[in-house]
């Protein structure tokens, strides 16, 4: 019997993201994306893999459905890839790239599940990458016009939409830190991408209340950190405050406030000249209120000053003692809980959902034909009883997707990294069940825990 019951309705869910699971990278028309280009360049990936077959999800959907369907899915998070549907990411549509959506979104819905549809996650069009990508910004009113065709195309049977997910992500680790797709190393253009990032979240919000399907919701994912100084000192609590803006208020602010935070705007633009903010643009995204903030957390940063960067100055620590994921993640659920309740109190009672919370462990154990990865298992188990105190808190938390519904492409870490309920032999593309997928299926049945 559960001890820790949620709201009824609470939606539990799973997520994933279209380049980390489909493969088909060249299928049936579909254009070549960042990722496509970035993970065939030596030495960008681990072990030089690259998302051309990954999961072959867009093969195996179907099968893929009938899994979730016996987990007990209220719900499932994907994205999709913006150069499947517009191969050259405006103009002509790829018929058989957006026929493979409505199939997945009908199988969805036949099986009970609600789809919860990403824009943007991280596959652009390699050649919009060409005019400059997200540092141009044209971008968005090509964001907006693709949202607006798949609002048109979708939105009778999707009524949740998340406009972009992580765009801190898409911005630092893509143009400044270089690790992802395009990867560029240039802080003032990483600062002026996160600009028209945000922008077109606006414009797609806004295309999306004019869209005849537009009476569903629509919001942003954000990765989110609890950011706590490495010690009492001055120079660490000055860093914690840095990283909270750099990381959360930055982002925040625009989506919930309608303006960036002041200290973070003046550090950029005396320091960078960045972003350019033309006349509109903050009118424009203070008139975009959203229905729901998405949460990807999986880790409170511990941050100390540091002068690594003359700008960014703080340096994240790994505190001895504390227990760590495969990622060498610092599994930390009670930031979840602060987390939550940050949100509510500093952004006025928002709806939320966490969009991804999960592991990478080695899963290199098996029960018989099932991977015994209790590791994960207590993870999922100590971070849903987290949520469960900011329910009792009073927070909106309205759903929990776990990352991930299966092992899939992890980034510039390959497949290497698994984060999946469901385990995936990459040499068969055998599906095969975890034991926290099957302790899961007790959780969304019980609704608690
Ligand atoms: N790394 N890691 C796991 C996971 C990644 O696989 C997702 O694509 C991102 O949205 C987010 O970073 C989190």
């Amino acid at each position: 019997m559960a001890q820790l019951i949620f709201p009824k309705d609470f939606l539990w869910g799973a997520a994933t993201a279209s380049y980390q699971i489909e493969g088909g990278a060249a299928d049936d028309g579909k254009g070549e994306s960042i990722w496509d280009r970035f993970s065939h360049i030596p030495g960008k990936v681990t072990n030089g893999d690259t998302g051309d077959v990954a999961c072959d999800h867009y093969h195996r959907y179907r099968e893929d459905v009938r899994l979730m369907k016996e987990l007990g899915l209220k719900g499932y998070r994907f994205s999709i890839s913006w150069p499947r549907v517009f191969p050259n990411g405006r103009g002509a549509v790829n018929p058989q790239g957006i026929d493979f959506y409505n199939r997945l979104v009908d199988e969805l819905l036949a099986n009970g599940i609600e789809p919860a549809v990403t824009l943007y996650h991280w596959d652009l069009p390699q050649a919009l990458q060409e005019n400059g990508g997200w540092g141009n910004r044209a971008i968005v009113d090509d964001f907006a016009a693709y949202a607006a065709y798949l609002f048109d195309v979708l939105g009778d049977r999707v009524k949740k939409w998340i406009t972009h997910n992580e765009p801190w992500v898409v911005a630092f680790a893509g143009h400044f830190q270089g690790r992802h797709a395009p990867g560029l190393t240039d802080l003032p253009l990483a600062v002026q991408v996160t600009h028209h990032l945000i922008l077109s979240h606006a414009k797609a919000v806004q295309a999306y209340r004019a869209s005849k399907h537009g009476d569903g919701q629509i919001g942003i994912t954000l990765n989110l950190y609890p950011s706590v100084p490495a010690s009492d000192s001055e120079s660490d609590r000055a860093a914690a405050t840095l990283v909270d803006g750099h990381n959360n208020r930055w982002f925040l602010d625009p989506v919930l406030k309608g303006e960036y935070p002041a200290d973070i705007l003046r550090l950029y633009q005396e320091r960078l000249n960045s972003p350019v903010i033309e006349p509109g643009d903050m009118e424009c995204i203070a008139a975009s209120p959203m229905d729901f903030l998405g949460i990807n957390y999986y880790f409170q940063k511990v941050v100390k000053h540091s002068e690594v960067h003359p700008i960014l100055q703080f340096e994240e620590i790994k505190p001895e003692g504390s227990e760590y994921t495969a990622m060498n993640w610092e599994i930390t659920p009670q930031g979840l809980t602060d987390l939550l309740v940050r949100l509510d109190r500093d952004y006025h009672h928002p709806d939320l959902y966490i969009t991804e919370n999960g592991a990478a462990f080695k899963d290199d154990r098996r029960d018989g034909g099932v991977v015994d990865d209790q590791d994960r298992l207590k993870f999922l188990q100590q971070h849903f009883a987290a949520a469960h105190r900011a329910l009792e808190a009073g927070v909106k938390l309205k759903g929990y997707y776990v990352w991930s519904l299966m092992d899939n492409f992890e980034w510039a870490h390959g497949y290497g990294k698994r984060f999946g309920l469901i385990y995936i032999d990459y040499q068969t593309l055998e599906r095969t069940w975890k034991k926290s997928a099957l302790w899961y299926r007790e959780v969304i049945r019980d609704n608690g825990l």
